[in-house]
């Protein structure tokens, strides 16, 4: 994962930087020291920690930073499953065999490697009995349930100094009380540690209060396909919250260290912020999502645009005359919608009841696709023609055609006819547009889509191979420029760096059988 720049001070390409600023690197330590007195002048981190009444504490850009530069770098505090997972393996996070458990606690894990983890060792493996464990995780079945309780009980295992760092994070106790959520977290895991796990030192409160933590400030962690866990990072916790963010983040699935890196350029005294949400989502969604999972009405610019920057996600088409329906006032959640071309009102309830019947027929065509793909071109063409092409659900039905054609079994590259293939770049073309409104720069979006833009491009030269040579050579340039520009975004995530070289030599290859 480790990326190699030069050495400021002899150019040997080194992995390891200045921990302050970040921004230069070191092949030794003597060699930062020598440098020292040139870099001191220039060493000034990328971020401050500002706090206000509305939004808590955030980071905000203490330098210009450069799109593409590492913010930050970090360990987690506390990492562990999430509220809803499968049974896993406490050290590595991959399911478990069943077959291994921790010859302290009686834990299912993979191995003896896993069980020595440090979350593992100096969390649950203490707190609980090993007679206890086999209660709940009997071979053959294993209660979910009992899941819930390890990231909770991690968080209330960290040493004092670490505990401070917690404590410090924001819970919304207050707003959670009375919750759904609240009353699950009573049940299933306050109740459990205290009455069936018997660790009544910790007091209802308190656990409620870690897992309000928990809540409001976890990172999702992928591991592979359906299993992810949660992880809590001292200072990448602290970013808030835009529709339009300006860093994206990955994992080191080594050590699940963070690192969050600037999407764009971003000036001083600019707030660094990631995304809570999905990035197609219409602000209506959005901002409700937020106000229930994370305690706040969001205010930023995209939120305020009736237009949404122009790109019209969550507006509707009139009946009547065909002009467009946006909110008299997106950031109140009860103001009516009118129609910019001859003021045919609709009431808030109406919309939204219209937005989540599409909602709900998009989920279900989406669980059917990968055998009946023709649904969902169905579904982009029937709301293309009733909302626009630039619909929220429009765009969502396009990115799941992106993913699956050429990807998905049935599905690859060999099975698709050739407006198949055009409609998959036509797609990609539209949503890198949309991207440069909601999500520009170096996203994690933009790199997936030039990647599926140039394996589409590379499939339609092929094609072309035999017919006409010239435009054979066009496409297959065309898709060398895509991979490179998706490699400059992807290449920081591990499991891309292979799949983006083996694409670069098939590139290669078929350029030099030209
Ligand atoms: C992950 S924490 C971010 C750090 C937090 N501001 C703090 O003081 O610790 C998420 C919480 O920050 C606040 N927050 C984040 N983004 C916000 C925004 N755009 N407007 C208002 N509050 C925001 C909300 O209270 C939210 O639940």
């Amino acid at each position: 994962m480790s990326e190699h720049f030069p050495c400021a001070k002899c150019q040997v390409p080194s992995t390891n930087c200045c921990s302050k600023c970040r921004a230069v690197y070191y092949c030794s330590r003597d060699h930062q020291k020598a440098d020292w007195a040139n870099h001191k002048t220039l060493c000034v981190p990328h971020f401050k920690i500002e706090e206000s009444e509305n939004e808590g504490r955030y980071l905000v850009a203490k330098r210009s930073i450069k799109a593409g530069e590492i913010i930050l770098q970090e360990p987690p505090l506390v990492l562990g499953p999430k509220l809803q997972t499968s049974p896993l393996c406490l050290g590595c996070y991959k399911p478990i065999s069943g077959t291994y458990r921790c010859s302290r606690c009686n834990w299912p894990m993979c191995s003896a490697v896993c069980e020595e983890s440090d979350f593992h060792r100096n969390g649950e493996c203490q707190m609980i009995e090993p007679a206890l464990v086999a209660n709940y995780l009997c071979p053959g079945n294993i209660n979910n349930l009992v899941y819930q309780c390890i990231t909770p009980l991690r968080c209330l295992s960290l040493l004092a100094k670490d505990r401070q760092v917690l404590d410090k994070l924001v819970s919304h106790m207050e707003q959670r009380k009375g919750t759904d959520i609240y009353r699950l977290v009573e049940q299933n895991i306050s109740s459990f540690l205290r009455q069936r796990l018997k660790l009544t030192q910790y007091d209802s409160e308190h656990i409620q209060r870690v897992c309000g933590i928990l809540e409001t400030n976890c990172f999702d962690i992928r591991i592979q396909e359906r299993v992810s866990i949660r992880g809590l990072y001292p200072k990448a916790s602290l970013m808030n919250h835009e529709c339009v963010p300006n860093t994206r983040h990955v994992f080191d699935p080594a050590d699940f260290q963070i690192r969050v890196l600037a999407t764009r350029d971003i000036r001083a005294g600019e707030k660094i912020s990631a995304t809570y949400t999905q990035i197609f989502w219409n602000t209506i969604d959005r901002r409700l999502h937020l106000k229930t999972s994370k305690h706040f009405w969001c205010q930023c610019s995209r939120c305020a645009d009736p237009r949404e920057l122009g790109t019209l996600l969550s507006a509707l088409k009139c009946t009547d005359c065909g002009g467009m329906i946006v909110s008299k006032n997106p950031l109140d959640q009860f103001a009516s919608w009118e129609c910019s071309g001859c003021g045919l009102a609709q009431r808030v309830e109406n919309v939204k009841r219209f937005h989540d019947s599409v909602r709900a027929e998009l989920k279900q065509i989406a669980q059917l696709a990968r055998s009946r793909p023709e649904l969902l071109e169905n579904f982009i063409a029937t709301y293309s023609g009733a909302i626009h092409p630039g619909s929220c659900h429009v765009i969502e039905a396009k990115y799941a055609i992106i993913q699956l054609y050429g990807n998905a079994s049935q599905l690859l590259y060999d099975d698709l006819n050739e407006e198949q293939i055009g409609r998959k770049l036509e797609y990609c073309n539209q949503l890198l547009k949309l991207a440069d409104f909601i999500d520009p720069g170096l996203s994690q979006l933009r790199g997936h889509l030039l990647f599926e833009l140039q394996s589409a491009m590379e499939n339609k030269a092929s094609r072309s191979f035999k017919r006409d040579s010239a435009q054979f050579k066009e496409f297959v340039k065309k898709a060398v420029d895509h991979l490179m520009a998706s490699s400059g975004i992807l290449r920081h995530e591990i499991h891309w760096v292979d799949i983006l070289e083996q694409r670069r030599l098939a590139l290669e290859n078929i350029l030099k059988a030209f």
